[in-house]
Formats: structure tokens, sequence, C-alpha cells
């Protein structure tokens, strides 16, 4: 096939890889290729940086997506176009219920849309849904990895600031349609706020492609804003999860 228009790849520099990591830092795009052997680049542009590496002897592609939806649309699209069916997200969050602690790592089963993209694929009354067997395989590499985990729901907004009601910003006004809406999550029992899975969740459910992720928790918005834990580490804990899960996928 023709290049796509991103990431300028060809099916084949793929190798046939069916399944993609897909954390949001690009940074950590290349940290988690590097846990995997024969590890190469394919392409740095723009937020998307990949590379194909050989898990347990099966291509693996690593791809950042960049931060929020519309990049990360792209970055699904394009990889579908050549050939991958499944995609692992690892990201970092902000957990909103008190019970969680910085470090945890948390599985989403679904996504609340406080995005815009996913409209692009698919109605607001069709579900932000994760794959099951995709988050299956997350919660069993939790419990391989031994990492304090919570499965649940997540909050996925297109914002950084108001759409995760944020006061701690330059102007301290949140638009009023997001005022009040963090204690609304709570009450219904989402788990955390972060920015990709409700565009990954929804288009690859409408495509019908597999769609999971995993997230290490930064900070407790209960608490604080701004994050003081160990960032290395809470990456380590869900790249160890995400990189178990692929292997566990692989294998069936
Ligand atoms: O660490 P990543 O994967 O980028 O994920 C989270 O971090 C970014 C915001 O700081 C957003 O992309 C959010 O979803
Ligand atoms: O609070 C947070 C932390 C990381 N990423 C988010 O989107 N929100």
């Amino acid at each position: 096939m023709e290049k796509v228009f991103h990431l300028g790849l060809r099916t084949a520099d793929l190798q046939g890889a069916k399944l993609a990591i897909v954390p949001g830092c690009p940074d950590r795009a290349k940290r988690i290729a590097e846990q995997i052997s024969e590890a190469q680049c394919l392409v740095k542009t723009r937020e998307f940086h990949a590379y194909l590496a050989s898990l347990n002897g099966s291509p693996v592609v690593v791809c950042s997506t960049g931060i929020g939806g519309p990049s990360t649309s792209i970055a699904v699209e394009e990889l579908a176009q050549l050939g991958v069916k499944t995609f692992l997200r690892v990201g970092t969050t902000g957990a909103i219920q008190p019970h969680i602690n910085e470090g945890d790592v948390l599985v989403s089963t679904a996504s609340v849309r406080l995005d815009g993209a996913s409209q692009h694929f698919a109605p607001l009354a069709y579900p932000a849904a994760a794959d099951f067997y995709a988050t299956q395989a997350m919660v069993e590499a939790c419990k391989a990895t031994g990492v304090d985990f919570h499965v649940g729901i997540t909050a996925s907004s297109d914002t950084f600031y108001p759409g995760q009601e944020r006061y701690d910003t330059y102007s301290g006004y949140v638009s009023r349609a997001f005022q009040g809406s963090c204690a609304e999550w709570q009450q219904l029992n989402v788990m955390n706020y972060e920015m990709e899975s409700a565009t990954l969740f929804t288009m690859c459910a409408a495509l019908g492609l597999q769609a999971g992720c995993v997230a290490g928790v930064l900070v407790n918005r209960t608490r604080q804003e701004i994050p003081d834990v160990d960032h290395a580490m809470v990456e380590r804990r869900s790249v160890a999860v995400v990189l178990k899960a692929a292997e566990l996928l692989l294998a069936k």
C-alpha cells in the first residue's frame, strides 16, 4: 500500500504487527520499546514516535499518540490501515476517588466521553467501552505484576484544565458546563481523569478493533493538584502491566 499520511509508513514496515502499545508521551514510547527486544525506530514525526520490537517472537508496534483525542485518532487510524488490530494505551492519570493512591494502576472498563473526537466516529449515545478481552488481559497483568490496581470508569477529557475542573489556572475560572462536574463524577464512581481513552475506545469499538487502557496515578486530586510522586516509578508499574497484557493477548 501507499504510505499513510502522517506516520509515512507502509504495511511492510510493520512486519505483520497486529498489536500496538500506545502511550501519550513520545519519550515513554522509546522507553517501552527499549524494554522489548530488537527495538528499532520506525518514524519520529510530530507527536508520533513509532518503534517496532519483538515481544516473545511477535512483532509489536509502540507508537506515541500525543495528548488528546484528535492526534490519538490519527495514530490509531493509520496503524489500523497498516494492519494493527489491538491497541493498548498506557498513560498517566489523576485519581478523583479518595481510596486510590499515587502509584496505583487503573484499568479503564469504559470512559465518560468528555472529548470531541469520539463524536466523529459515533454519536454520544454510543458507549466508549473498552474491549472485554483486552481489559481482562490488563487485569490479569496487574495481578501477575503485583501492583495495587483498581478497575472501573474513567473520565476522558479534551482539556487538562477546564474539562477536568481545575481551578489552579491562569484565570481560576471554569466554564459553567464543567462547574461541579468533578463532584458529579466522584458521586458516579468515576475513578480518574485522562485525555485519550474516550476517543480510543469509541473509535476502536466502532471500527471493530480491540482497545484497552491502563494508567499510572500521578496525583490524587482529592488531596493535591501538583504531583510529588516519583514519575519513573509510576511509569515502571503501568508499563510492566501493559507489557504483560500484550504478552497474554499475543499468546492467545
Ligand atoms: O501520560 P499520557 O499518556 O500522555 O496521559 C495523560 O497525560 C497527559 C496530560 O498530562 C494526557 O495525555 C493524559 O491522558
Ligand atoms: O490529573 C491528570 C493527570 C494526568 N493526566 C490527566 O489528564 N490528568
